[in-house]
């Protein structure tokens, strides 16, 4: 089985980027690119990480009308990314044309609810049910929409993975132990959130702020 860990190289150096994938590299699936690293390197940037082999996600996140999310997803063709990140809460025709307008073999996932939110700031915004129920329900329209998956956090994985059973699932808000959570509110361990079904595992400042990255990602691939 691949290894499920796609480090997030939020980092705002491409020389640091790369250097920090090449450290870690027997130790994670993939390199997820989000959008500090796309405003500041752009496609360029994108060329030179994919340059490692590495399975490349986009993690751009595109929330916008239809006509302009396909046309960005166009756009990124060229890039060739294994996974794509399009917002849920964009509808259900912006995300049937995001899927339509991507690559043949690009995964396209919808974030449900970010997992820097918690109930209260669900309800700040005019959603009153709640993290658990938002996700499910975004979870369904993106699988009604024809996308290959969804974002999520490890506390909804497992309810979402019993309602679609060959979905794929992005997990982020990781953390191996109970230190440092930053601005993240829905967390849970990778080993969690892999036993409950995450087809992959997105890491960030736990191995990329971590003293020794490679120790951290070897930890964590041991959980797993
Ligand atoms: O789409 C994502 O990857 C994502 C969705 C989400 O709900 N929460 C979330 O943290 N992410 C991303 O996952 C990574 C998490 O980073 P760390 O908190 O440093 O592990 C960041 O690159 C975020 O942009």
């Amino acid at each position: 089985m691949s290894n499920p860990v796609y480090l997030a190289l939020d980092l705002p150096r491409l020389d640091a980027a790369i250097a920090l994938a090449q450290k870690v590299r027997g130790h994670i699936g993939g390199v997820k690119l989000g959008l500090e690293f796309f405003c500041a390197h752009g496609h360029h940037g994108v060329h030179e990480v994919a340059k490692l082999g590495l399975p490349v996600f986009l993690d751009l996140k595109l929330h916008d009308i239809p006509n302009t999310v396909a046309a960005a997803m166009q756009s990124i063709h060229v890039l060739e990314p294994a996974i794509v990140t399009i917002h849920a809460a964009g509808g259900r025709a912006m995300m049937e044309d995001a899927k339509a307008a991507a690559g043949e073999h690009c995964k396209v996932v919808a974030v449900t609810v970010l997992t820097s939110l918690d109930d209260d700031d669900l309800a700040g915004v005019g959603v009153p049910g709640g993290a658990h129920d938002q996700a499910l329900r975004l979870a369904d329209l993106a699988q009604e929409a024809g996308l290959d998956g969804i974002v999520c956090s490890g506390h909804e994985v497992g309810a979402i993975h019993k309602r679609w059973k060959n979905g794929f699932f992005v997990v982020p808000g990781l953390r191996p132990d109970t230190g440092h959570t930053a601005d993240q509110k829905r967390i849970v361990t990778p080993a969690a959130a892999r036993r409950d079904g995450a087809s992959v595992l997105v890491i960030g400042r736990p191995i990329s702020r971590a003293e020794d990255p490679v120790a951290a990602a070897r930890a964590i691939e041991a959980t797993l």
